[in-house]
C-alpha cells in the first residue's frame, strides 16, 4: 500500500533583504492512511514551514519549493495547478491552526461558513449541507448546535471556535489533515478536551493526520509516529514509543529531560538546552546542533551529518528509528559512566543555569568563528 503522503527531500527557502535562506532543508517523512504524525521541535525549528510548504500556503513570490510532496499515490503538491491546489485545501486536506480566527471569517455566521465549505467541496445540496453542518458540530461536543450555527464567530470562546475549525477541517472528510499547534492557545482545560476530541475522531475516520506541536506531552497523547526537527532538518523519526523509551538523538534527549513529568513535580530540578536555535543566516557546517550539544567532539563540526538508521544496543528491533547523530551509539555508554563517576547526569544536560548559560557563550563563539572561515573560504 502506498503512503497517503510521501514527503521526498523538501527544500524550502525564502529571498529575504539578507540573501536566501533556507527554512526547510532536506526534509523527508511519510504519513499513512489512519496515522497520526507529529512534528516536533524548538520555535523556529521549520514545523509550520513544512507544513506550510505541503500546503502551498506561502508567499510565492519569495519562496522556492525544491524535492515531491506526493499525495495519495503520486499527485505531485508542489507542482499541481492553483485551482486544483485550492480546490485540494479545505476538501481533501483540512487544516486546522493555532488561532481559529485565521481560518473563521468574522462576518459571516459559522453555519453560512460551514455550508459554504460543504457546498464548495461536496456535491451537498443547501438542506444536506446544513444538516451535516449540525452533525459535524455535535460531533466535536459544542452545546448547542443548532444555536451555533446562527452566530458569529465572536460569540463562541476560543475552545468553541477552535470546535468549529475542527468540524470545518472534517466536515469534507479530507484524507489528510494539517494540525498546527491547535490546542496551544488554549487554556489548559479546553486543550485536554480538545486533544481528547481529536483523539476520539481520529477513530472515526481514516484519514492520516500531521500535528505539529512543540509540547511532547501532547505527542504522547496523540501521535503515533514522530519525527524530531532541528534547524530545518529532520534530526530522528521514530514511533511514538520509542521516542519517549529510547531516544536517541542528544537534542530529543534534552527536549525529553527538559519536559515535566507527574515524577518531577519542580520544574527548577528539570535540566536545560543551553543556548538558542541559531538563526538561518548562521546555519553550521557540520552538526547543527554541536554549539548546544553537551555530547559533540570536533568530528561531529567537520562534515554535514546524515540521517541514518540507528543501530545501539538498545535499538528495537522491526521498528524503524532514524537518527542523525554520529555518537548516537556511545551516548547512552557516556551518560552511565556519567552517572556511575556519581554525577548528575539529566541526560548530559545541566540542571543549572548557571552551568547552562556558559555553554551559549561557546556556542556563538563557535558559529561565529565558524562564519569568519566560511567567509575566508569565499575569498
Ligand atoms: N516568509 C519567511 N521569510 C523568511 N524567513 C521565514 C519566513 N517564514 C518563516 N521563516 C523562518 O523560517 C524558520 C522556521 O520557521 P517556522 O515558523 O517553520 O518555525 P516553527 O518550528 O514552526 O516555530 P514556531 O513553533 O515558533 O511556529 C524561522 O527561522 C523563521 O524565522
Amino acid at each position: 500500500m502506498s503512503n497517503l503522503l510521501e514527503v521526498a527531500d523538501l527544500r524550502t527557502s525564502f529571498a529575504t533583504e539578507d540573501g536566501v535562506v533556507t527554512a526547510v532543508d532536506g526534509v523527508s517523512f511519510s504519513v499513512e492512511r489512519g496515522e497520526v504524525l507529529g512534528i516536533v521541535g524548538e520555535s523556529g525549528c521549520g514545523k509550520s514551514v513544512t507544513a506550510e510548504s505541503i500546503m502551498r500556503l506561502l508567499d510565492e513570490d519569495s519562496t522556492t519549493y525544491e524535492g515531491e510532496v506526493l499525495f495519495d499515490g503520486g499527485t505531485d503538491l508542489l507542482n499541481l495547478p492553483d485551482d486544483e491546489m485550492r480546490r485540494f485545501r479545505g476538501g481533501r486536506l483540512g487544516m486546522i491552526f493555532q488561532d481559529p480566527m485565521s481560518s473563521l471569517n468574522p462576518v459571516y455566521t459559522i453555519g453560512n461558513q460551514l455550508i459554504e465549505a460543504l457546498r464548495t467541496h461536496t456535491d451537498l445540496d443547501k438542506k444536506a449541507a446544513y444538516s451535516r453542518a449540525v452533525e459535524m458540530l455535535t460531533l466535536t461536543r459544542i452545546p448547542d448546535p443548532e444555536l451555533r450555527m446562527k452566530q458569529y464567530p465572536h460569540q463562541l470562546s476560543g475552545g468553541q471556535r477552535q470546535r468549529v475549525v475542527i468540524a470545518m477541517a472534517l466536515c469534507c472528510e479530507p484524507d489528510l489533515i494539517i494540525a498546527d499547534e491547535p490546542t496551544t492557545a488554549l487554556d489548559v482545560t479546553t486543550q485536554a478536551k480538545i486533544l481528547e476530541l481529536m483523539a476520539d475522531l481520529r477513530h472515526k475516520s481514516d484519514a492520516g493526520t500531521l500535528f505539529i506541536t512543540h509540547d511532547l506531552g501532547v505527542v504522547a497523547e496523540i501521535c503515533d509516529r514522530v519525527i524530531v526537527m532541528y534547524l530545518g532538518q529532520v534530526i530522528e523519526d521514530t514511533d511514538v514509543h520509542t521516542l519517549f523509551n529510547t531516544p536517541a538523538h542528544p537534542y530529543t534527549r534534552g527536549l525529553l529531560a527538559s519536559t515535566p513529568s507527574v515524577e518531577t513535580d519542580n520544574s527548577q530540578d528539570l535540566p536545560i538546552i543551553p543556548g538558542a536555535v541559531p538563526t538561518l543566516k548562521q546555519v553550521p557546517y557540520g552538526c547543527r546542533f554541536a554549539a548546544r550539544c553537551p555530547f559533540a567532539i570536533e568530528a561531529c563540526r567537520e562534515a554535514p551529518v546524515e540521517l541514518r538508521e540507528y543501530a545501539g544496543e538498545d535499538a528495537v528491533e522491526g521498528v524503524g528509528h532514524k537518527v542523525r547523530c554520529i555518537r548516537a551509539e556511545e551516548i547512552p555508554g557516556l551518560i552511565a559512566e556519567q552517572e556511575r563517576r556519581g554525577g548528575e547526569s539529566a541526560d548530559g544536560f545541566a540542571t543549572d543555569i548557571a552551568e547552562a548559560e556558559e555553554a551559549p557563550t561557546e556556542a556563538a563563539e563557535h558559529a561565529e568563528a565558524e562564519m569568519k572561515a566560511a567567509e575566508e573560504d569565499q575569498k
